[in-house]
């Protein structure tokens, strides 16, 4: 628990992500990232020096088949307001609009539900369970499928909603949370989303994956490359951090 607290406080201290007073919904699919995310934010609430409020939103997605009564339960030990939010984002998309690509509208209208589900339940801003690895990739992915240099913000202000979306697993690898969610047995909700996952990301992955074995360090030597350019918003703060877990 302290490895993953540390690499989570100091990326909620190098980017700012939480202020006094704030009331925060964590956005939480049932998969492993963001109830990684769910827990270490809300161990950190009892100790971190600004004092914050944290709520667990999970909109269904129309899915009978996924029970997220133990989700329930970990909010509960958690001590956790849990709020479930039923749509029909799966049905919509694959049975009435039969849509070519659902990844795209899928991730747009969670995005819009989450959003106003957070304002519903009083939080102005929304913790995401983005990691290390999705930032590499995503950067990677504009680059070569889009000829672009960008990736996703460490915080963004969404001004049309008032919402400020934070992502505090922004430094935790990917293999750290799938064994922190394995040792802390995390009550991970299996997804039947019939669309594959997103197999331009899963190319990126394994193409970074085997460039590693003969650059190793590479993820984190083009992680470094974003905060030291820095893309917008990527400067860190470091005045305030605690030492980089080893
Ligand atoms: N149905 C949902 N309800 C609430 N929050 C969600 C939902 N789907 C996604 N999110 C939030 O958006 C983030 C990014 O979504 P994405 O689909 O990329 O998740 P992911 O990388 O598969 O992560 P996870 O392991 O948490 O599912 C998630 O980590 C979570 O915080």
């Amino acid at each position: 628990m302290q490895k993953m607290l540390s690499y989570v406080r100091r990326a909620v201290d190098h980017y700012h992500m939480i202020e006094e007073g704030d009331r925060i919904a964590v956005g939480v699919s049932g998969g492993k990232d963001s109830l990684a995310l769910l827990v270490a934010l809300a161990k950190l609430r009892a100790f971190y020096p600004q004092k914050f409020e944290i709520v667990a939103i999970t909109l269904e997605m129309g899915y009978a088949e996924m029970d997220f009564s133990p989700v329930q339960a970990l909010c509960d030990e958690l001590g956790v307001e849990y709020i479930r939010i039923p749509t029909q984002i799966g049905p919509i998309i694959f049975d009435i609009r039969k849509e070519e690509n659902p990844c795209a509208l899928c991730a747009k209208m969670r995005r819009g539900a989450l959003h106003e589900a957070a304002k519903a339940a009083g939080c102005k801003k929304v913790a995401l369970g983005h990691h290390f690895d999705d930032v590499v990739e995503t950067y990677m992915l504009s680059l070569f499928y889009e000829g672009r240099i960008s990736c996703f913000q460490p915080v963004t202000f969404l001004d049309r909603t008032g919402i400020t979306l934070i992502r505090p697993l922004l430094y935790t690898p990917e293999y750290y949370v799938r064994s922190f969610a394995a040792r802390h047995v995390l009550p991970i909700v299996h997804n039947p989303c019939p669309a594959d996952g997103n197999t331009k990301r899963q190319e990126i992955k394994d193409l970074l994956k085997s460039l590693e074995q003969t650059m190793p360090g590479l993820r984190e030597r083009i992680f470094g490359a974003i905060q030291r350019y820095p893309l917008k918003g990527w400067a860190p703060d470091r005045t305030r951090t605690p030492k980089r877990p080893k």
